[in-house]
């Protein structure tokens, strides 16, 4: 296990594609302030799939949406692919956010009127960009879709919801994928195999995925661990180096199967 706070390990910009800097960040609640992040500084690196992990109220959806532009930092330096979000307006935000990041929420955010097929291509042709249609079926094959694309999100499962949604992040090859929780409203299976999903979107793909999670098990999938509490970095695990992260501890009946 590694514990990196280093700073100049994570200066912004270099070989990564998203970087925090010192991140600061005060929720204003009348006289007082809530410091919900305190001197953040990290990097992310291409085609790694990282996790954010911490207790509740650590500070997770604070950082997560303060790298992908969703909210802004009360000081500190925010970069993605190259550009510096602090000090950016509201509307060039708005593109950043349109060109260069995807999200998963564990609400799926699906829109209910279209179909399935509707909901993958609606933020690229969104943007005026078109529809690369072998990624798209690569993407509808891999995450096994293809029955379901004239079915709306409320003939779907919560797990083919949350593949539709996947594909629709995909689909515009975003510079950072942010899922936040994205298994949250999933049973186990389901929740096991988008996280997989989200795993062979790094390898095969490339992509570059950032996940907030509470749930350890969540976060074995990642490459990297970041445990967050008070709104500081109080650990970094590689999990590529370390022993397999944290697993279920084994009950009677799982180890029985396991003889
Ligand atoms: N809009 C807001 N106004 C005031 N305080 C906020 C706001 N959003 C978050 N906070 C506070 O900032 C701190 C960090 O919140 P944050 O949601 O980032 O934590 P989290 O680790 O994602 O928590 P959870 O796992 O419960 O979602 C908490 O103390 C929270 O109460």
């Amino acid at each position: 296990m590694t514990t990196t706070q280093a700073p100049d390990m994570y200066a912004a910009g270099g070989e990564h594609i998203a970087a925090a800097v010192d991140l600061v960040k005060v929720y204003r609640q009348g006289q007082a302030g809530v410091r919900a992040l305190d001197g953040v500084t990290v990097g992310f690196a291409q085609a790694r799939f990282t996790a954010i992990s911490g207790p509740s109220g650590s500070g997770k959806s604070t950082l997560m949406h303060c790298l992908a532009g969703l909210d802004s930092a009360t000081s500190g330096q925010v970069t993605l692919d190259n550009t510096e979000l602090t000090g950016l307006s509201d509307r060039e935000l708005t593109r950043v956010r349109r060109d260069k990041v995807g999200f998963v929420f564990q609400s799926f955010n699906l829109l209910p009127q279209l179909t399935a097929l509707e909901n993958i291509v609606l933020p690229v042709t969104l943007s005026g960009r078109h529809v690369d249609n072998d990624l798209l079926d690569h993407l509808v094959g891999v995450l096994g879709i293809g029955d379901r694309m004239s079915h709306r999100p409320a003939e779907l499962s919560g797990g083919q919801q949350q593949r539709v949604a996947l594909a629709r992040a995909l689909l515009a090859r975003p510079v950072v994928l942010f899922a936040d929780e994205p298994t949250g409203n999933l049973d186990s299976q389901s929740g096991a195999e988008v996280l997989d999903l989200l795993r062979r979107s790094v390898r095969d793909l490339g992509q570059t995925v950032v996940m907030v999670t509470h749930d350890p098990q969540a976060a074995a999938y990642a490459d990297r661990v970041l445990f967050l509490a008070d709104g500081r970095v109080v650990d970094d695990v590689d999990a590529t180096q370390a022993p397999k992260a944290p697993q279920a501890p084994q009950t009677e009946e799982s180890a029985g199967r396991a003889r």
